[in-house]
C-alpha cells in the first residue's frame, strides 16, 4: 500500500458490534494501522456501536485492550493519540429503530458514513429500518456486510433482498476478506500484467489446477456457527471459490468494479453441477477425530467444546470441479480446505502440460511437469517448477527440477504486507467496490454449493474420519489419483 492515495473524503465509520470477537481482533487493528499509514482522512471518525451503556472512556479502553492484545508490533503514540481522537461511541438496542435517532450527534452531515454490520445477519435489516427510520441513509451511505450471508441460495436471498430494501446494490460491500489479501490481489497482476501467462492460461497448455487451503486451527470455540456451516459452507462457498473464479476468468475489460465481477460471474455459471448422480465420484468431506499437531495432543471435532456427540458436519471438504467452457474444457480443478491440517498453507498449483514430444526419453519416461505455485498464505510469493541441465560433462544430458523462486519478504524487502481487512476497510471507504462481493456472484455460489450439500444430504452418509494433524482423509487422496495426478504437499 506504500503507493496509495489517502482517503479523498472525510468518512464516518460505525461500527456495529464493536465489542464482538471480530471487531477487537480484526477490525480496530485495521483501523489502526491505516490510521499510522496516514490513509484516513483527518477528519474521518470511528464511531462504535454496542448495546450498553459506555462513557468515551470506557470505550476508549476497550480498543485499548484490543489494540494492545492484537497488534504483535510496538504501538506509535502518535498515531494512538490521533486514532483516540477520532472515537466516538454511541449506545444502541440495534433491534430498537429510536435508538437510532443518537447517530445524529455522531455523524457529520457532509461525511461519507460507512456502516460496518460486524453483527449476526440476523440484525441486517434491523439496522438498515433503524438508519432509514432516522433518515440516516443517503446517497453515499454504505453498508459492509460480514459473512455468512446466508447458508443456502434461499437464505442468502433472504438477507440481500432485506438490504436491497434500503441500499442500492452500488452502496453494499459484502465482505469475503480473501479478496483483501495481498497474494490473491497479486493473482490478478500475475495473469494479466505478464504476457507469458496471458497466452498460456487455457485447456493447450494446462493440465490442471489445485487450490488448496490447509489450516492448522480447529473451531476456535465457535461450535454454535461451526456446526451449522461446516466447512463446505465455511470456506468452500465463498473463500475457495473466489479464488477460483480469479484463476479461471477471461481477462475483464478493465480494472473496474463490475468488469471483474461480470467476468467471476460467467465462471460461477459454468461450473459444472453436482448432484446424486455424481457426487462421490467428485467430492470427499472429512471430519478430525484426535491427533498431534506439532507434538501436542489435540482434540476431535466431536470432542470440541459444546459439541453434539452425534454431528455430522464436515471439517474437510476436496472437490474435483469441472468448468465447461471454451477455456477449461478438460481441465480440472481440485479444490481441497481442512481444519487441523499438519500446517496452515493456502496455495495454488498450475500444473501445465508436458512439451508435445519428450527429447529426454531415454533418461525420463516422463518428464516432471512446469508447476506454478502461488503461496497465498505463509511465505507469500511465487514459484515456477523447472526442468534444467545438471551443469557438466558427458554424453548424456541429465536433468533435474529446480525453482525460480519470487518471495515476497526477499523481494520486497522494505514493504509491510497489509492485512486483508485492512485493504478492505481503506477501499470500502474510498468507495472501491471490486474487492468485494456483488449479489449475483454470492447467489450462483450458493446455487452450485447447494446442489453438492443437498446431494450429502441424499446420500446421508457420514464424514470419513481422518486424525488433526493429518492432511485429510484417505480418500481424498484416492479423488486425484484415480484421475492420474497427486496432491502437492
Ligand atoms: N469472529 C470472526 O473471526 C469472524 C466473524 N465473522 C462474522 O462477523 C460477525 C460478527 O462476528 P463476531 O464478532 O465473532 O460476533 P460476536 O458475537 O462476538 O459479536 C457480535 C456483536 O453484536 C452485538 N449485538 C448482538 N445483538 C445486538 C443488539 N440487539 N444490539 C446491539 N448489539 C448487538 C453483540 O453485543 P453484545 O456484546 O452486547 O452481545 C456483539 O458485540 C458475524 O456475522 C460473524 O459470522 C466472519 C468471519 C470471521
Ligand atoms: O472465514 C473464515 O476464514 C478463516 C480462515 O482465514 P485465514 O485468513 O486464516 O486463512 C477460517 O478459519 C474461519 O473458519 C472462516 O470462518
Amino acid at each position: 500500500m506504500g503507493n496509495s492515495i489517502a482517503v479523498t473524503q472525510a468518512c464516518d465509520f460505525i461500527l456495529f458490534g464493536t465489542k464482538g470477537d471480530l471487531a477487537r481482533r480484526k477490525l480496530l487493528p485495521a483501523l489502526y494501522q491505516l490510521d499510522k499509514s496516514e490513509l484516513l482522512n483527518p477528519a474521518s471518525r470511528i464511531v462504535g456501536v454496542a448495546r450498553n451503556d459506555m462513557s468515551y472512556d470506557e470505550f476508549k479502553q476497550l480498543v485499548e485492550k484490543a489494540l494492545n492484545e492484537f497488534i504483535k508490533e510496538d504501538l506509535c503514540d502518535e498515531t494512538l493519540a490521533r486514532f483516540y481522537q477520532r472515537l466516538d461511541y454511541v449506545q444502541v438496542n440495534m433491534a430498537e429503530s429510536e435508538d437510532y435517532a443518537r447517530f445524529h450527534q455522531a455523524v457529520h452531515p457532509d461525511h461519507v458514513m460507512v456502516n460496518y454490520f460486524s453483527t449476526p445477519p440476523a440484525l441486517f435489516g434491523d439496522i438498515c429500518k433503524g438508519l432509514a427510520d432516522n433518515k440516516l441513509i443517503k446517497e453515499n451511505t454504505r453498508v459492509v456486510l460480514e459473512k455468512p450471508i446466508g447458508f443456502s441460495l434461499t437464505s442468502s436471498k433472504v438477507i440481500n433482498d432485506v438490504v436491497a430494501q434500503y441500499f442500492q446494490e452500488n452502496q453494499i460491500y459484502r465482505i469475503d476478506h480473501y479478496l483483501g489479501k495481498e497474494t490473491v490481489q497479486n493473482l490478478v497482476a500475475l495473469r494479466f500484467a505478464n504476457s507469458l501467462f496471458a497466452s498460456k492460461w487455457d485447456n493447450r497448455t494446462i493440465d490442471h489446477v489445485q487450490i488448496s487451503v490447509a489450516e492448522e486451527v480447529g473451531i476456535e470455540g465457535r461450535w454454535d456457527y461451526f456446526d451449522k456451516a461446516g466447512q463446505m459452507r465455511d470456506m468452500i462457498q465463498n473463500h475457495l471459490l473466489q479464488v477460483l473464479t480469479l484463476v479461471a476468468m477471461d481477462p475483464p475489460v478493465n480494472l473496474d468494479a463490475d468488469s471483474i465481477r461480470d467476468e467471476k460471474v460467467k465462471v460461477l455459471k459454468s461450473l459444472r453441477r453436482i448432484n446424486e448422480e455424481n457426487i462421490h465420484d467428485t467430492t470427499v468431506r472429512g471430519q478430525y477425530t484426535k491427533g498431534f499437531l506439532k507434538g501436542n495432543e489435540v482434540p476431535g471435532y466431536l470432542e470440541e467444546e459444546g459439541a453434539n456427540l452425534d454431528s455430522n458436519s464436515e471439517t474437510f471438504v476436496a472437490i474435483r470441479v469441472d468448468i465447461d467452457n471454451w477455456r477449461w474444457a478438460g481441465v480440472p480443478f481440485y479444490l481441497r480446505s481442512g481444519k487441523r491440517m499438519p500446517a496452515k498453507s493456502s496455495e495454488i498449483v498450475v500444473h501445465f502440460k508436458n512439451p508435445p514430444h519428450n527429447l529426454y526419453r531415454d533418461s525420463y519416461r516422463n518428464l516432471p511437469p512446469n508447476k506454478l505455485t502461488i503461496r497465498l498464505q505463509p511465505h507469500e510469493g511465487v514459484d515456477i517448477q523447472m526442468m534444467n541441465k545438471v551443469p557438466g560433462l558427458g554424453q548424456s544430458t541429465r536433468l533435474q527440477t529446480t525453482k525460480l523462486d519470487l518471495s515476497f519478504s526477499d523481494t520486497f524487502k522494505n514493504q509491510r504486507i497489509a492485512e486483508a481487512y485492512e485493504r478492505l476497510l481503506y477501499e470500502a471507504m474510498l468507495g472501491n467496490q471490486a474487492l468485494f462481493v456483488r449479489r449475483d456472484e454470492v447467489e450462483e455460489a450458493w446455487k452450485w454449493c447447494d446442489g453438492i450439500i443437498n446431494a450429502w444430504a441424499e446420500t446421508d452418509e457420514a464424514p470419513k474420519s481422518y486424525p488433526a494433524g493429518s492432511w485429510g482423509p484417505v480418500a481424498s487422496v484416492a479423488l486425484i489419483t484415480k484421475d492420474g495426478r497427486s496432491w502437492d504437499e
